[in-house]
């Protein structure tokens, strides 16, 4: 492994190159941010130094400030763990050096990894280098002066929208903007900042300190008026908000001030619940990629170079799509010529769509239709690497074609299904393939959304798990792995969340008020709205897998019935509980009122006929400690790795807020204990499906936190 610090070295030039190594992506962690100082320090002290050049080992500038440094203080609380980087560091050495400095960019360039090369006194980058400030994707700001030196070098507008957005650009951009000075091949990267450097250091270049510029500023009233618009655009999130106030203050004071007031509200943010939420779910994303006995074990990844979908309807076109728009080749089975032209016209429709939203080029649309052939026989199946079947949810028609599937693929193609519901040892009962049979589901819309859910049997391969990982990172996916049971893991856990809202309609409570509250926690849409997007077709088959696999805790609702009778079908054909008029936003139908009183008479749930009283906070917890409880036995039957995979496919699949780190963490945050004392009490007066799990139920006991490891035995303790 190689040494992590920092390392100097001075040419006969009197150039000396200081080189952070900190591998994968030389992370400013403690030691090399020290290692920074000592050599910085040296450099400047050494009388054979006449200019100095920064860089990064191993192709790769900075990926930033080291992450894992926010959790130790997120855990502590203890704030003098931060280092002073931004005025000790990138203001006083760095940007007011008495010898000018060089940033040579290569790789990327993020976070506290931009903002030292923004110290810097020049940027020389080689081509397609990703430069950006991300930091607001972590419940933080930038720390090390970068609020106040982008918008110097970019002007306000292209740095806010860089800030706020967290994405980076390319180094080519970057040049274009004046972020950059020069791009040259990585081979030249070195040389030419040296040579740079010393053009400065005689006079040849102009010496520039991004603090102390102000040409791309404007007026006082031009920028009020760009940051006043931005406030109204921006996300309703406190760092973005705390980011623009903070460049305010460097517009209006001055850029010192301005990194003064960052450096406070920085370590204000730092310790903030948006911010801890997250940090877990950026390392919890990651810990996904490893799956104990696949990924440890030595195996090697095949390749998938050609794939093919069985099925062409909503699910099967959208995986193609990701497919082909990923550069692999896709056979697309249907039954007929005609299936099978309207399942290439809907991948033509995806394809053109994400053209037309400027997500993709033409010249990359076409090249990737092309890796498209239609079918209606098997003969292109004989060297697929992998299959996935997208048929309709029926036992016999999948086991018929897993049959098909074994006797015509090649042995070693993964034979996949996207069922979201049917056990996949049945669905593989009657073949000897059952090694390589796995669950490969995705969400609708399958090319877009992100979550992959990789479902094992307990005869799944290694092998095929892993290929499957390596294909779904191949396809812009997250792969989950989960283990095979009703629903796996996102749809299980989250059964009880449409049950828990019909429980509070039936209890009296007003359904956009549930709406409400549900969005104003971070959903996209509430439990209603999202039954009217999704269509009650698909509510009342889902109710009923759910309800046969669960009897014991299943919330019946003849809502949904009722509705269907009345004639509606939400957004499908207008009419759900709200009504959709194209281009308008959905409004709430008030003639939905009736059906819902006609529904509370007959479940008869409400206390003497009357409505109960209840605050925001315990809809909210009606609805959602529901869906914890069933996270619960989701994690004691080990259907997940791990709690945090939990988290990622909450917050992936179903959208769960990314800030309250997901449906586990967040359940922590808010203990066990109190989430275990509510369900009792619910369960007490209305029935089982609030009953608390027996994982819940020993957590809350022993004051263990949901995430704390099943052996543990001193554990991580929960808020009680
Ligand atoms: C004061 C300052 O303003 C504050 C900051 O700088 S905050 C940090 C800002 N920087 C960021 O947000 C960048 C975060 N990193 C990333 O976006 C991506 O990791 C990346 C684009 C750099 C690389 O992506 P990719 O090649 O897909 O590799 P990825 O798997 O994500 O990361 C590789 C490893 O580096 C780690 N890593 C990446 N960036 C890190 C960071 N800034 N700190 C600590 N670890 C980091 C990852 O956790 C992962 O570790 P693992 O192998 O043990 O799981």
């Amino acid at each position: 492994m190689a040494e992590v610090g920092v390392t100097l070295e001075v040419g006969s030039d009197g150039v000396a190159v200081i080189i952070i190594c900190n591998p994968p992506v030389n992370a400013l962690a403690i030691p090399v941010l020290n290692g920074l100082k000592d050599k910085f320090r040296e450099a400047i002290r050494r009388n054979d130094v006449k200019a100095i050049v920064l860089t990064g080992k191993g192709g790769k500038f900075c990926g930033g400030f080291d992450i894992n440094v926010f959790q130790i203080v997120q855990g502590t609380g203890d704030l003098s763990v931060l280092p002073d980087v931004s005025v000790e560091l990138v203001n006083n050495t760095i940007e007011d050096c008495q010898k000018p400095v060089v940033a040579a960019i290569e790789g990327l360039a993020l976070g506290g990894g931009l903002e030292l090369a923004m110290g810097c006194h020049a940027r020389i980058a080689a081509p397609k280098t990703q430069l950006g400030l991300p930091e607001l994707s972590l419940g933080v700001m930038p720390g090390f002066g970068g609020t106040q030196r982008l918008p110097r070098l970019l002007g306000l507008s292209k740095s806010i929208e860089m800030m706020m957005s967290s994405k980076p650009i390319l180094s080519e951009e970057g040049k274009k903007l004046g972020l950059i000075d020069e791009i040259v091949p990585r081979e030249e990267l070195i040389r030419t900042s040296r040579l740079w450097a010393l053009d400065i250091a005689e006079m040849r270049k102009p010496w520039l300190r991004s603090l102390h510029r102000t040409e791309k500023i404007g007026s006082l009233s031009e920028a009020r008026e760009i940051l006043n618009n931005a406030r109204k655009n921006a996300p309703k999130m406190p760092q973005h908000h705390a980011c623009l106030d903070v460049i305010e203050e460097g517009i209006t004071n001055g850029g010192l001030s301005g990194v003064l007031r960052e450096a406070k509200v920085f370590k204000e943010l730092v310790v903030s619940d948006t911010s801890k939420g997250l940090v877990h779910v950026f390392f919890a994303q990651r810990m996904t990629s490893k799956v104990p006995k696949v990924t440890d074990v030595g195996l090697k990844p095949r390749p998938i170079k050609k794939v093919a979908i069985i099925g062409g309807g909503l699910m099967g076109s959208g995986i193609a799509t990701a497919f082909i728009l990923s550069n692999t080749r896709v056979v697309l089975k249907e039954i007929n010529s005609e299936l099978l032209l309207r399942g290439t016209k809907m991948i033509e429709a995806n394809v053109t769509g994400l053209v037309a939203r400027k997500k993709l080029t033409q010249d990359k649309a076409s090249k990737a239709l092309q890796l498209l052939k239609g079918v209606i026989d098997y003969a292109e199946f004989k060297d697929v690497d992998m299959v996935i079947e997208a048929v309709i949810e029926k036992v016999p028609l999948k086991q018929s074609i897993f049959g098909e599937l074994e006797k015509i693929c090649p042995p070693h193609c993964i034979l996949a299904s996207n069922t979201s519901t049917i056990d996949l040892n049945i669905i593989g009962e009657k073949t000897s393939s059952q090694d390589r049979i796995a669950g490969a589901h995705f969400f609708s819309p399958a090319h877009i959304m992100p979550l992959l859910e990789i479902v094992r049997t307990e005869k799944t391969s290694a092998q095929v798990i892993l290929d499957l990982m390596t294909v779904g990172k191949i396809i812009n996916k997250v792969p989950v792995v989960v283990g095979n049971c009703t629903g796996f893991a996102v749809n299980r856990t989250f059964f009880p969340y449409t049950q828990g809202a019909h429980i509070l309609a039936n209890l009296g409570v007003d359904v956009f008020r549930v709406d409400r509250v549900i969005s104003a926690f971070g959903l996209p849409m509430g439990p209603f709205q999202l039954q009217d997007l999704a269509g009650y077709g698909v509510a009342v088959a889902v109710g009923k897998e759910f309800a046969n696999a669960f009897p014991d805790r299943t919330f019946k609702s003849p809502l949904v019935d009722l509705l269907i009778k009345d004639g509606r079908n939400g957004k499908n054909n207008g009419r759900g509980y709200y009504t959709y008029k194209k281009g308008g936003k959905p409004q709430p139908d008030l003639s939905v009122l009736p059906i819902i009183q006609e529904c509370q008479k007959i479940t008869k749930l409400m206390p003497d006929g009357k409505p109960i009283s209840i605050t925001d906070q315990e809809i909210l917890e009606m609805i959602l400690f529901p869906v914890v409880n069933e996270a619960c036995r989701v994690l004691d039957e080990g259907v997940v790795v791990r709690a945090s995979d939990l988290d990622i496919a909450s917050v992936l699949g179903m959208s769960f807020p990314s800030h309250r780190g997901g449906i586990v963490f967040w359940a922590d945050s808010v203990g066990v204990n109190h989430i275990y004392k509510s369900l009792k009490k619910w369960s007490e007066a209305y029935g089982s499906f609030y009953k608390p799990s027996k994982y819940l139920e020993e957590r809350s006991n022993l004051g263990l936190a949901l995430s704390a490891p099943a052996s543990s035995s001193s554990g991580v303790k929960s808020r009680l």
